[in-house]
């Protein structure tokens, strides 16, 4: 055999894998959050959108939500306002949503809406608002780390995030109108509150929402980790969410890793089969997780 059919056997072999996957899961969906950190590349950006493609091609329903983190700081840095993370949250007041939602729904969903054209496919563009998928209520206040104490009462400060949400109703039959006629839905996390106000919402959260409410097959979560890592930096590859209690508790996970967790947490024991951590900076990450037996990054599941 030469070197050409050696390497078109391994193609027809790479197939044939995904096989089995591709038949479990036709008319299945899977909600996939694609991180501001990931999107720095338009290689990346345009493999990503690739692989959006090719799950609709044969016969997945993708629901793309994204984030922006890095992309609204730079924003708010540029027009000169102060921005502060607490738990992995950024507190939001007015001029804060303002500027998230002009860089979520306005920026960076239309772009990667021009990726997926671009690769072939036909999205649409939404944020929470739209078709009142998502109506959120305002996350509570936060405890600063243990260690941060009221000098005089000895209690743990408590910080109010503002417009701060959290997904409180969801209306999925906006999506499954989309995913039925053909179109791949794009989601930024952005919703109104009860309140009538605008809520800027973590797009790890808005997406385990999503496919907890839509009971989707996979809810993976690109970004710029090869998964959970350790103390020691290995990668821990399967995780339940007792496991993941633990790993905060000890302080392994710190910063936007613990609300990604407590997302796979709410989405596994709420109808979602299964969440997957994945490295976002990989090229086609999310294929070779699912269609090959591999696997890569970190598997939550339900004990
Ligand atoms: N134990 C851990 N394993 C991997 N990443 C961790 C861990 N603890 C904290 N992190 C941080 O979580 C980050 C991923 O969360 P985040 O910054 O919110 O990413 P994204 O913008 O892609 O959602 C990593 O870049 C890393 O700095
Ligand atoms: C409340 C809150 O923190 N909202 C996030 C929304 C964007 C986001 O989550 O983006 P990444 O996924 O890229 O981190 C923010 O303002 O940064």
């Amino acid at each position: 055999m030469n070197d050409s059919t050696t390497s078109l056997l391994a193609k027809a072999e790479t197939l044939i894998e995904a096989l089995p996957y591709l038949k479990r899961y036709e008319g299945r969906t899977f909600v996939v959050k694609y991180g501001g950190h990931a999107m720095g590349d338009p290689a990346l950006a345009q493999d990503f959108a690739e692989d959006i493609v090719l799950l609709k091609a044969v016969g997945i329903n993708p629901v793309v939500v994204h984030g922006g983190g890095p992309q609204i700081g730079r924003m708010l840095k540029a027009l000169g306002i102060e921005s502060q993370f607490v738990n992995g949250l950024r507190v939001t007041d007015k001029a804060t949503a303002e500027v998230a939602e002009m860089v979520l729904s306005g920026a960076i969903n239309k772009e990667l809406v021009s990726w997926i054209s671009k690769a072939g496919g036909k999205a649409v563009g939404i944020s929470g608002k739209d078709g009142a998928l998502v109506t959120a209520r305002k996350v509570e206040a936060q405890k600063l780390g243990k260690a941060i104490e009221d000098p005089d009462s000895g209690e743990a400060i408590v910080v109010d995030l503002g417009y701060v949400g959290e997904p409180d109703h969801i209306d999925t039959s906006i999506l499954e109108t989309l995913s039925s006629a053909g179109l791949i839905p794009v989601i930024a996390p952005i919703a109104v509150g009860h309140d009538g106000e605008t809520y800027n919402i973590n797009a790890d959260t808005m997406a385990g929402a999503i496919a907890a409410a839509i009971g989707a097959a996979r809810l993976f979560l690109l970004t710029d980790v090869p998964g959970v890592l350790d103390k020691d930096k290995n990668l821990l590859t399967d995780l339940t969410p007792a496991d993941i209690e633990a790993l905060a508790e000890d302080g392994t996970i710190s910063g936007g890793m613990i609300p990604k967790l407590a997302t796979c947490t709410h989405a596994v024991e709420a109808g979602c089969e299964a969440a997957v951590v994945l490295d976002g900076r990989v090229p086609h990450a999310m294929l070779l997780e699912f269609f090959t037996s591999k696997g890569a990054g970190t598997l939550i599941r339900k004990a």
